[in-house]
């Protein structure tokens, strides 16, 4: 089987990067090819030439009888300076200091403005303000008079110049940095990983750092550049370098005297300092343009609105449940003010068990499943409530406690499986860094468990697929590979975030059909996040219906759907289209769920129920025990005992 076939749906296409490896695509340009030999001779010439030209450092004179020669093919390639000495040796030999000079600034900039960077962009907060105000103070200094002064202070030390200009310009990468990754630290895959347990340094390193190599690429080739001019205008000034030891900028110096008598002196090191720096500039563009082909593959993916839910039960956790989660309340923060998603949730799930979450979209279901990992997105945090699992409470956790949780107790399987893998590595690599993260075995073992969970997710290839980068996937092996990264840490838990919306029916059936093996042969409870009841009735022992951030009814899967006791639950059954012959118009409910913020006082549904009277606005609607172990939030839902849906 082709592992670059379409998904049959054609959700998602991608075109493949033509070549994997970056040396390769950057030396099929033939620009970057001329600029990397240009830069080589230079390195070369930079380390051979003091050493064959050794006596050209200290010539205070040359040939008495050459003084300021032409270029002459036979004698002196590039003339003579005013004393008689070879430009073109000159020019070899004051090579190095100008490499070294670069190359401390570029050191310097890449070890301040990278790491600064990185952590400004992923964490944000704190770390952003304070990185953020150290650059803004550095780009506030004068430059010029602060490197003068480190000169007054260690004089002609290029290390002690070089090192100063590169601080001062380091906030120029910072800031690249910082934006580059503030994209990439959004995107699902980040959070994929996260959720399956890898810490964040390793995700920046082997995740977003790889991503922004471009980026960092094509500015410290600007800054190289820019680097190379402020060396040349230090040496012009005699600051870096004593007579007579040649340097391009004093060259250029000696060249400016002459410009009357001898204007050809000027031009062999100036134009050796324009043609290095359009050098960089160049190679810098074209290496960032290879880097980032493999990622320019578009992913197109669609997503259905969704439908769905969850609810309230006592306040004491079940203490035979895997999992109970008691008054959860999740806020977001925006401009100052907190707007609550989800207002005192409560539910359970016992080992083993498959609990769907059920509501229509924006009624808190993913704020819900995202809040047990620690992973809610932006600024949504747990305001109150408690998260049992395994005698803890999730709740109170630190990031770091949460992180030995992610993947190995509890795994996530996203509805975008293509975007939840990095596009730029395979992904066996992928799933070896997680098995390793979970297991702490040799790469060889993590290596042949891949190709185990790849076997157990019955892709017919695996090593093809562990082979494989995640554009060369259809959606439905992709969604497959997701799911054995969640098996990686043989978890108790796994939260499916509607594992099958992006899927044709045909592979919804088969994904469904494997969760299901799974979970038999594995014994691991599932909280599944949908808005099908076709799933909920297949897959589901029990289900949660959400309803603007509340429970508003729960309970065994036969009677919720036979005799459902809340209108909302009863408006979505009879919604479903699984229940309704294809000819027929889908009957849907009136209205839409009201925004977080505009929640009605009362019951939060009665401006959409037919069941809805004055009392209904009256004050907070209890969540009230309907049969045995169901609940339902309505003070009418003894109108709908015995009526199915
Ligand atoms: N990062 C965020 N910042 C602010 N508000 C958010 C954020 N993410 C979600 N919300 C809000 O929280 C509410 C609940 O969102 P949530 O994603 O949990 O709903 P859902 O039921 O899972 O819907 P869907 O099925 O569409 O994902 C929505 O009103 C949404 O606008």
């Amino acid at each position: 089987m082709s592992i670059a076939e379409a998904d049959p749906n054609g959700i998602i296409q991608c075109t493949p990067p033509k070549s994997a490896r970056f040396l390769h695509r950057l030396l099929r340009r033939k620009l970057a090819v001329a600029g990397i030999a240009y830069l080589l001779a230079l390195i070369v010439t930079a380390i051979v030439a003091p050493i064959a030209l050794s006596h050209i450092a200290g010539q205070s004179a040359g040939s008495l009888d050459a003084v300021r020669a032409q270029p002459s093919l036979h004698h002196h390639l590039l003339g003579t300076d005013e004393l008689g000495r070879d430009v073109l040796d000159r020019l070899f030999v004051g090579t190095r200091i100008t490499l070294v000079g670069v190359g401390t600034a570029v050191l310097v900039v890449l070890a301040i403005g990278v790491p600064l960077g990185l952590a400004a962009g992923y964490f944000g907060g704190w770390i952003d303000r304070i990185v953020t105000w150290v650059s803004d103070l550095l780009f506030g200094m004068p430059g010029i008079v602060v490197v003068l002064l480190v000169l007054a202070v260690f004089p002609y030390s290029m290390l002690a110049a070089m090192t100063a200009f590169g601080v001062l310009v380091s906030p120029a990468m910072i800031r690249v940095v910082r934006v580059s990754v503030l994209p990439i630290e959004r995107e699902l895959y980040i959070a994929a990983a996260r959720a399956a347990g890898l810490s964040r340094p390793y995700i920046i390193v082997r995740h977003v750092l790889p991503r922004v190599s471009g980026a960092i690429i094509v500015q410290t080739s600007v800054m190289a550049g820019l680097s190379l001019i402020a060396q040349s205008g230090l040496c012009f000034l005699g600051l870096l370098v004593r007579s007579p030891a040649p340097s391009w900028g004093g060259m250029v110096a000696d060249g400016l005297q002459l410009i009357i008598q001898d204007p050809w002196l000027i031009w062999p090191p100036g134009i050796l300092i324009a043609v290095t720096v359009l050098v960089l500039g160049l190679l810098g563009d074209v290496s960032r343009d290879a880097l980032t082909e493999a990622w320019a593959a578009p992913v197109r993916s669609r997503r259905r609105p969704v439908t769905a839910a969850i609810g309230d039960i006592s306040d004491e956790a079940d203490a035979g449940a895997l999992l109970s989660v008691r008054g959860l309340n999740v806020v977001f923060q925006s401009r100052g003010a907190h707007t609550r998603v989800v207002d005192g949730v409560s539910f359970d799930i016992a080992p083993g068990e498959t609990l769907g979450l059920v509501g229509e979209s924006g009624c808190g279901k993913s704020a819900t499943a995202m809040s047990i990992v620690g992973l809610l997105p932006g600024t949504g945090q747990v305001e109150a409530g408690s998260i049992f699992f395994g005698g803890r409470d999730l709740a109170t956790l630190s990031d770091r406690e949460l992180h030995q949780v992610r993947g190995r107790d509890i795994a996530v399987i996203s509805q975008e499986p293509m975007v939840s893998f990095n596009p730029t590595l395979r992904i066996g690599r992928q799933l070896a860094e997680i098995v390793r993260r979970h297991h702490h075995v040799s790469r060889a073992a993590a290596r042949s468990r891949v190709l185990d969970l790849l076997a157990q997710v019955q892709l017919p290839d695996p090593a093809a697929v562990a082979a494989s980068y995640p554009h060369e996937l259809s959606g439905g092996m992709a969604q497959r590979v997701a799911i054995a990264r969640a098996l990686a840490g043989e978890p108790s838990l796994v939260i499916a975030d509607e594992p099958t919306t992006a899927l044709d029916v045909t592979v919804q059936a088969e994904i469904l059909e494997l969760l299901r093996e799974l979970q038999a042969n594995r014994g691991m409870a599932i909280l599944l996040i949908t808005h099908d009841w076709g799933v909920v009735a297949e897959m589901c022992q029990r289900a949660v219906v959400l309803y603007a951030g509340q429970v508003i009814e729960q309970g065994p899967i036969l009677p919720v759907f036979q005799e459902p006791r809340h209108p909302y639950t009863k408006g979505l059954l009879t919604a479903n289209p699984h229940g309704v012959p294809s000819s027929e118009a889908l009957p849907a409910i009136p209205g839409t769920v009201p925004a977080p913020g505009q929640w009605p006082i009362g019951c939060r549904f009665k401006d959409r129920c037919v069941l809805a009277t004055g009392e209904c606005g009256d004050g907070t609607i209890p969540l009230e025990p309907v049969g045995t172990r169901r609940e339902a939030r309505c003070l009418h839902s003894a109108m709908l005992e015995g009526e199915c849906a």
